[in-house]
């Protein structure tokens, strides 16, 4: 299959990395959102990724200008018509999904792979409401797409053989080193391991045994990662892991997936991270 026209649907942190990333690898893309606004705020991250890549001599002026020219974005996902693949980047919301992918389903030409960014989610469920499983598939990209390396390539039940080595072929095309996940489980690999280290941060948080900054701290100099716990989950949105854990532990039916009361209470008072200002850190 040759991939010209990458459609991504959701204009948000995710979506519109992804985006910028098909265009600065040569791709044609179409960015839709539900609404204007949401693709406007895209479009200036997008702007502001690529002015500092100016500013670090990654890229000139002129190539700039050449990816920008490559993205289209538009708030119908008619437009979808054109596209040789369609990543979904909305909302970590499993029926706002299904619907997409149903909608998708009905405009897209039959051979379209239609693959999912979902951090957790079951692929099996969003293929189930279309009439190609076998098409669908998860490319789970990491924050900021521009420039973390993996993608996790998930099969559904259904997935063929075809489709994983077609996504992965297209990551390599993307500069990404796929990996392939080969079972529908929730949270696939990374956020399987990552997420039960953020419930633990949260409760030494809780139970008073450390400040945020020290446990950041311990897990960055200690583990050798590059962001400690709290700094990470400001970073992708403190909301996005509340949902992943809500969505495994009723999945693994597990309560050691259930999200701490901390992490409820900061959801609950819209502090969400960076985007919103302040999460488990202010940032005003
Ligand atoms: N943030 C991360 O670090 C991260 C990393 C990997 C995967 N993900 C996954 O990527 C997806 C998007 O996450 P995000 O952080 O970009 O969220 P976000 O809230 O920043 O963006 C979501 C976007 O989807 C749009 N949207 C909502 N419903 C829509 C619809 N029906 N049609 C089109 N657009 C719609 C919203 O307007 C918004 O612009 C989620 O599934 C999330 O779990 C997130």
């Amino acid at each position: 299959m040759t991939i010209s026209k990458v459609g991504v649907v959701g204009a948000g942190s995710m979506g519109s990395g992804i985006a910028n990333l098909a265009a600065i690898s040569g791709f044609q893309v179409i960015l839709h959102d539900v609404e204007q606004k949401f693709l406007d705020n895209g479009l200036s991250r997008i702007n502001k990724f690529m002015e500092k890549s100016v500013a670090k001599g990654k890229m000139t002026e002129e190539q700039k200008k050449e990816v920008l020219e490559r993205i289209q974005v538009t708030t119908n996902l008619e437009d979808f018509k054109q596209a040789d693949i369609v990543i979904e980047a909305v909302i970590e919301d499993l029926e706002v999904k299904k619907s997409v992918f149903a909608k998708l389903d009905q405009i897209t030409s039959d051979h379209v792979i239609l693959a999912t960014n979902t951090s957790s989610m079951s692929i099996t469920e969003i293929a189930s409401a279309t009439n190609r499983p076998e098409r669908v598939a998860g490319m789970h990209f990491f924050n900021p797409a521009q420039i973390m390396k993996l993608v996790e390539v998930v099969r559904g039940y259904k997935t063929s053989d075809e489709t994983v080595v077609e996504l992965k072929e297209f990551a390599k095309k993307l500069n990404k080193e796929p990996v392939e996940v080969k079972k529908d489980t929730p949270g696939f690999i990374v956020n399987r391991i990552m997420i039960p280290q953020f419930i633990e941060a949260i409760k030494l948080l809780e139970e008073g045994v450390a400040t945020a900054e020290d446990i950041d701290k311990a897990v960055t100099l200690g583990l050798n990662y590059p962001m400690g716990p709290f700094t990470l989950q400001d970073f992708a949105g403190v909301d996005i892991g509340y949902y992943v854990m809500e969505y495994m532990k009723n999945e693994f039916n597990d309560n050691r997936f259930a999200p701490p009361m901390l992490l409820k209470q900061l959801v609950r008072a819209g502090r969400l991270g960076r985007k919103t200002g302040a999460g488990f850190y202010d940032y005003d």
